[in-house]
């Protein structure tokens, strides 16, 4: 194994070694604090350019396998490890996840001091960073390069302040998630159709939805409201995605489409942002955010505190204490709630609309990877579009679908 270097924009270096393939790459880095799911983590879209650090400490276990992957590839754009797993140990593993990553042309650096890493991220803030091993690290005459020269690089990297990338990871083509039936068979009668607005979509998503019997019409992220239109939704999901929400401004004027017509409406970390922004309220960027398995947040509808799956870098701007009416447009959209916080550092996690059917969570309620608590959310947006079609919710008659 050949060395490697992690290099911090700030100029704070770790050295360790090449870790799956070799050469170059620059992101932002941002820690994981998950104990499992490192294969769910570098399949997550949301990881778009940015190089992952896992602070547990032993990460390969239990190999690759063909069943958890969250999407068609890995996103991350580096990855960095404490101690590689020599063998894989798992009856479902095909693969060791060190020949997954030189497969897909990750570069990664093991044998890195993650602690130390992760302790000066979370005093100084996330930022950019490279890691260069085999020619990267090389000058044509065989000299090793400065440590200067390295660091220019990672500064003429792009930030992720601004970055609008959900176009670079969703989907060309529509397609459909079909609706199950208990017995895991396709339901002839789905009980509502979705459309799902793909922003850097997780497998997982979707699927929990077509588990409780809906069919769902996966989007590209540059669809028109025509086009959410077009699939006759009973409701309308924006995903997870990469980048910065202040960025997304198509995506956000067709979730004020959705909006302005009533339709039943439920959004995913990138999904929340752009919600928050919709409805008027900013977004800031979080000093190191939460990307893990076990966040505490609590439900404010029930009291009920659950663990969660995290992965984001912004957060919603939106006042914890009561409720609000959104900002946009002098109130167009009613009163608004916080619905859940998190209890780590009180940041916003949830929004719920009181005069709309609408809400949505910061956190991962599919659980790809994490624990389950939050899978009720999936059953409340079904809820939601059933009772609204049905006009049997409180506001039904002012509720009318198709409304402009
Ligand atoms: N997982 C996500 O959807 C992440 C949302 C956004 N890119 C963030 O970092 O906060």
């Amino acid at each position: 194994m050949s060395d490697a270097i992690l290099v911090l924009e700030d100029g704070r270096t770790f050295t360790g070694r090449a870790y799956g393939a070799t050469g170059r790459t620059l992101g932002e880095i941002v820690f994981n604090t998950g104990m499992t799911g490192y294969q769910e983590t570098l399949t997550d879209p949301s990881y778009h350019r940015q190089i992952v650090v896992m602070t547990a400490p032993h990460i390969g276990n239990t190999g690759v396998n063909d069943e958890d992957a969250e999407s068609r590839r890995i996103w991350v754009a580096g990855f960095v490890v404490r101690d590689p797993a020599r063998r894989s140990s798992s009856w479902r593993a095909r693969r060791t996840l060190d020949d997954e990553l030189v497969a897909h042309g990750v570069v990664g650096i093991s044998d890195v001091d993650t602690r130390a890493l992760t302790r000066h991220l979370r005093e100084r803030g996330v930022m950019r960073a490279g890691i260069f091993s085999g020619d990267a690290l090389v000058r044509p005459e065989g000299e090793r390069r400065p440590v200067d020269e390295l660091v220019d690089e990672v500064l003429a990297a792009p930030v992720m302040a601004g970055a609008d990338l959900a176009g670079e990871v969703s989907v060309d083509e529509a397609y459909v998630v079909p609706a199950l039936g208990p017995d895991g068979q396709p339901l002839a009668e789905p009980r509502a159709r979705v459309a799902a607005v793909d922003l850097g979509i997780k497998s997982m998503t979707p699927q929990r939805l077509a588990e409780r019997g809906v069919e769902v019409h996966v989007l590209p992220a540059t669809s028109a409201i025509d086009d959410v239109l077009a699939v006759g939704p009973d409701g309308v999901f924006f995903s997870n995605g990469p980048g910065d929400p202040s960025a997304a401004r198509h995506e956000i004027d067709v979730l004020r489409g959705v909006l302005d017509r009533r339709i039943p409406f439920f959004g995913i970390c990138y999904g929340n942002q752009l919600f928050g922004r919709a409805l008027g309220f900013g977004t800031y960027k979080l000093r190191y955010g939460h990307r893990g398995v076990n966040q505490p947040v609590v439900d404010r509808t029930t009291g009920k505190v659950e663990i969660t799956a995290h992965n984001h870098g912004f957060a919603v701007d939106a006042p914890l204490d009561a409720e609000t009416v959104a900002p946009f447009d002098g109130g167009r959209y009613g009163r608004v709630r916080v619905s859940h916080v998190d209890l780590n550092d009180d940041v916003v996690e949830g929004l719920e609309a009181l005069d709309l059917p609408a809400f949505s969570v910061q956190y991962h309620p599919e659980a790809a990877a994490g624990p389950h608590d939050a899978a009720y959310l999936f059953d409340r947006f079904l809820d939601l579009m059933t009772t609204h079609r049905d006009g049997s919710t409180p506001d039904a008659a002012t509720t009318e679908k198709g409304a402009a």
